[in-house]
């Protein structure tokens, strides 16, 4: 099969000299003197199997030049020819993109060797990408839907702790998609082929959680007519997810720091210990921070299941993500009810990206649940969409205009913001003073401040 390289050099006698060598050995070249050009037609062609580029060159930097050719086509290699002794500006070459280097003066063999190199480590690395994908479905994480940077960062943390067997506190708000990562890392650990067991504490009644979670023997209890094994075993092999963590009544909570230490339960009513071998990962949307400051949550329980960490961040932080979300429930929905409903207009994209979406991807999922119903078109209208979100107009803290009168003291914008981002916060402080870059304090005095009483531990 041949090869076609896009051969970049300013020196024309050069580029003759490459292409000519490179077409005897069945690589058929193409020569541009001039970078810019270079790049328009890897713009413009997607056919050439590699790229070879001079470093110095009037004109554009080779550094940029690789750069560029590794965005473009981040599939091609690149190969650069760098001045002997200049091996310092190939390291730059190669932390912009490029593959490998050659030096001058070029040994055509062993250029034409380190081409094919080149190729080949490419093509196996396009064809595993391939199969990876093939396997997971689009992105790799087909069920957490995200390409914002905030969600990429969760998604490469899910990657890189899914196979440890450390406590995992997930925490986010409500609707944020806690559970659907716990699925995501038991999906890709080496437990997955164990059952994945979930459990909301808050649902449970305070009299039967204990028994919920570690088991109980026969007479126990009045109803306790069997013997009962518990979450904690049933979840043996597997994953056992404590949903809601943060309102698990504080009697139970040493019992529950006592079976993470000893990786033992005992159940209600029994003496002996019974061991269990399942990853344990918990989930609140709940600021555990405050509740330990008031005095709600144990804090050596906290520090227990706090050893890997995975925040999710609000969907208003997540960008055009909310488009994606809301196509993917969108496409659900119509397949479902076999509705022939296709997108969402740009007028309701506009909509939903100016909406804050306070209860997270639930509420998109639930806002297109009664749009695909609704709607008599193949596409979602604004009309389609809650009056609260077709409604909706974002809120400014500082007056655009310049009207002298409309304009404020500085301490006045400070105050405007702070409490803009606590409402975005969802009124979690810890949340709001890590986005304003102040500690807990000083935000809490503020609001004590502005309102006395304010800047109390109510809530998160
Ligand atoms: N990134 C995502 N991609 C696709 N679906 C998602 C994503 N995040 C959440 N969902 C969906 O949104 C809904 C809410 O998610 P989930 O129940 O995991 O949220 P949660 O944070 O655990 O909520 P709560 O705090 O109320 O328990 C579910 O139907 C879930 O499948």
């Amino acid at each position: 099969m041949g090869r076609r390289a896009l051969i970049i050099d300013d020196d024309e006698a050069m580029c003759a000299w490459l292409s000519a060598d490179l077409r005897s050995r069945g690589v058929e070249a193409t020569t541009r003197t001039s970078p810019a050009e270079a790049l328009a037609l890897l713009e413009a062609d997607e056919g050439f199997d590699v790229i070879l580029t001079d470093l110095n060159m009037r004109g554009m930097d080779g550094i940029a030049v690789c750069g560029r050719a590794a965005e473009i086509r981040p599939d091609v290699p690149v190969m650069v020819i760098t001045a002997f002794g200049s091996i310092e500006t190939a390291v730059q070459a190669i932390r912009a993109g490029a593959y490998d280097y050659v030096t001058k003066p070029v040994d055509i063999e062993a250029l034409a060797l380190a081409l094919e190199r080149a190729i080949a480590h490419h093509a196996l690395k396009a064809e595993v990408r391939r199969l990876r994908r093939a396997v997971a479905g689009p992105g790799g994480f087909p069920d957490l839907i995200g390409r914002s940077a905030a969600m990429r960062g969760v998604q490469d943390l899910i990657e890189r702790i899914a196979d440890a067997d450390a406590t995992v506190l997930i925490t986010g708000e409500s609707g944020t998609g806690k559970e659907v990562v716990a699925k995501a890392m038991h999906a890709r650990s080496r437990r997955k082929e164990g059952p994945f067991v979930a459990i909301n504490c808050a649902a449970v009644p305070e009299s039967l959680i204990e028994s919920e979670l570690f088991g109980h023997v026969r007479g126990a209890f009045t109803d306790a007519r069997a013997a009962r094994s518990g979450l904690f075993v049933e979840a043996n092999g597997g994953t056992l997810l404590l949903d809601e963590i943060g309102e698990l009544p504080l009697a139970v909570q040493p019992k529950l720091l006592r079976a993470l230490q000893e990786r033992r339960v005992r159940p209600v009513g029994g003496s002996a210990e019974v061991p269990f071998d399942a990853r344990i990962m918990a989930a609140t949307n709940r600021d555990l921070d405050e509740a330990v400051e008031a005095r709600r949550f144990r804090e050596d329980l906290y520090y227990r299941i706090n050893v890997l960490h995975v925040e999710l961040p609000p969907v208003r932080a997540r960008g055009s993500d909310v488009l994606l979300l809301a196509q993917r429930f969108i496409e659900d929905f119509a397949t479902r009810w076999g509705k022939e409903v296709v997108g969402l207009s740009p007028a309701a994209a506009e909509r939903l990206l100016a909406y804050t979406w306070p209860g997270n991807v639930r509420e998109i999922q639930n806002c297109m649940e009664r749009a695909v119903a609704l709607t008599g078109y193949p596409e979602i209208t604004v009309e389609d969409l809650p009056a609260k979100i077709r409604e909706h107009r974002p809120s400014h803290v500082l007056v655009a205009g310049d009207d002298p009168s409309e304009l404020v003291p500085l301490e006045e914008v400070e105050r405007r913001y702070i409490l803009r981002v606590l409402e975005a916060a969802g009124g979690n402080k810890t949340l709001a003073a890590r986005i304003l870059g102040l500690d807990r304090k000083t935000l809490h005095r503020k609001l004590e401040r502005w309102e006395p009483g304010a800047g109390g531990t109510k809530g998160s």
